[in-house]
């Protein structure tokens, strides 16, 4: 896929299809959907703590490679977790785009108020 823009609906899409179609002996995303939340849950467990510990060897090292390729399987898997629970990328995105401005500090006093 060449324009970025559209991954994220291309692969919600995706997601979305493997939930009734595939067969989760041909399709990773599939057996996700077939075991169930707390394996996503699990994987996405997994994938967080790999990605902190790539952080830190990335500061060390200075090559982010791992580190980029493990933040990619992390955000796959909140992907299927979203997908799952009948929730997308969409709403996070809608999400981010009305916090975007505020200040985190801000927004965490109002919270208090
Ligand atoms: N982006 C991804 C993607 N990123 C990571 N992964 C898979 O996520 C898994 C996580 O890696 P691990 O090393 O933890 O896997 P593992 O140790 O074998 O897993 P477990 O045995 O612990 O369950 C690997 O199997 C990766 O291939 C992905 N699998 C699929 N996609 C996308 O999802 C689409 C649908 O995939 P399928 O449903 O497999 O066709 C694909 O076309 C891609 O666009």
């Amino acid at each position: 896929m060449s324009d970025k823009q559209d991954i994220l609906a291309e692969l919600t899409r995706i997601l979305e299809s493997r939930k009734s179609a595939a067969d989760g002996e041909k399709s990773y995303v599939a057996s996700l959907h077939q075991k169930g939340l707390n394996k996503i849950l699990e994987k996405i467990g997994e994938e967080a703590t790999e990605t902190i510990l790539a952080a830190k060897d990335a500061q060390v090292s200075g090559d982010k490679s791992e580190l980029i390729a493990e933040t990619a399987d992390l955000w796959f898997h909140s992907l299927v977790m979203l997908s799952h629970l009948d929730e997308s990328a969409d709403s996070v995105l809608n999400e981010l785009a009305r916090r975007f401005g505020v200040s985190g500090h801000d927004e965490k006093a109002a919270r208090q108020s």
